[in-house]
């Protein structure tokens, strides 16, 4: 279990994470959700003791991570899949990460069977692929075979295969009892992967729920409907839970209410609809719509607005 209290972190003036509480509970695959520079990695980090929290703590099954004798048995964790010495091979890294933690060899061939780097573990690692990289990082976070297992961006620059097998990992790690922690900013990963979900934006939490209640929560139905008479519609339409907005052109947005009732209301009042369009809501969607105040940088803001012709600032003029 990971239990952070009131956590936060600063880089001067930048607070990088912003006064958090959360419980990761074990034998649950628990995803930690956000945009880029949401926090994510910065709170991975304090959990492991890399980085010192500015205030606040965090404990893994109870007491911070420096406290246990055993840290590698406890927790693992892949964090930066490039920080390995590249001239070593995959098997060396994996024999002197296992050497100095008491660890025995036939651990290190069982962490290289079970993350399927059997077939380039004798080659350097320098020469390794995005996807190989992060297999062997995913290798060290289970060499102490952990009760905790935290993993930053597991699936960055795995194939589609990789992805799966990751999930399954994953997914079989958490079903033993352990307590599984993956952090990601697809909507879509971890939708089809953990049973809970921690949201961050800027530092702060935004949501910490069981997946299906986030699913359910966003489950509403939104339906286009084209009509002559949209606001004769809006107004039979009118019950509680039933909202309509008018858009261009006699298009109705309505949510609330199930499309055959609106067609029903729409044929008792003989009112004409040429159109009539459920709208399914996507999670990626919802989550887009929950963190979009809460995303560090947007792609507008990266764009240079086109200054129109003659209306220019008079520089040059
Ligand atoms: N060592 C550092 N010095 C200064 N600022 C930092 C440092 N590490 C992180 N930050 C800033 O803190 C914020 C959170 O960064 P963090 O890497 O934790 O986010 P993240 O959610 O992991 O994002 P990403 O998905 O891009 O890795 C960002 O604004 C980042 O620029």
């Amino acid at each position: 279990m990971i239990e952070a209290h009131g956590l936060s972190k600063r880089y001067g003036a930048k607070s990088a994470v912003d006064n958090v509480s959360f419980t990761v509970q074990p034998g649950k695959v628990t995803g930690f959700l956000g945009p880029n520079g949401a926090g994510k990695s910065t709170t991975m980090r304090m959990i492991v003791g890399l980085d010192r929290p500015t205030s606040g703590k965090v404990l893994v099954n109870g007491q911070p991570y420096a406290r246990h004798k055993a840290p590698l048995r406890e927790v693992g964790a892949l964090l930066d899949a490039k920080a390995v010495h590249t001239k070593r091979s995959a098997y060396n890294h994996l024999r002197a990460m296992a050497a100095t933690h008491g660890i025995s060899a036939k651990r290190v061939n069982e962490v290289i069977e079970l993350t399927g780097l059997g077939p380039v573990a004798k080659k350097r690692v320098g020469g390794f692929s995005l996807g190989m990289g992060q297999r062997l990082g995913i290798a060290v976070a289970l060499l102490g075979d952990p009760h905790t297992v935290i993993l930053d961006e597991p699936v960055n620059g795995l194939d589609p295969e990789g992805v799966l097998w990751v999930r399954h990992l994953a997914r079989g790690l958490a079903s033993e009892g352990r307590t599984v922690f993956l952090s990601s900013h697809l909507m879509s990963e971890m939708a089809q992967t953990a049973d809970h979900l921690i949201v961050i934006g800027r530092g702060r939490i935004i949501a910490d729920a069981p997946i299906t209640e986030i699913i359910a929560g966003q489950d509403k139905i939104r339906t286009l409907v084209r009509t002559d008479n949209p606001r004769d519609l809006l107004l039979a339409l009118d019950a509680p839970g039933v909202a309509g907005v008018e858009k261009e052109g006699g298009l109705l947005e309505i949510t609330g209410a199930d499309p055959r009732s609106i067609a029903e209301t729409a044929l008792e009042r003989r009112i004409l609809v040429y159109e009539l369009t459920p709208q399914q809501v996507s999670l990626e969607d919802a989550y887009m719509e929950l963190t979009r105040d809460d995303v560090e940088y947007r792609s507008q803001d990266l764009v240079q607005e086109p200054v129109p012709a003659g209306t220019a600032s008079g520089k040059g003029n």
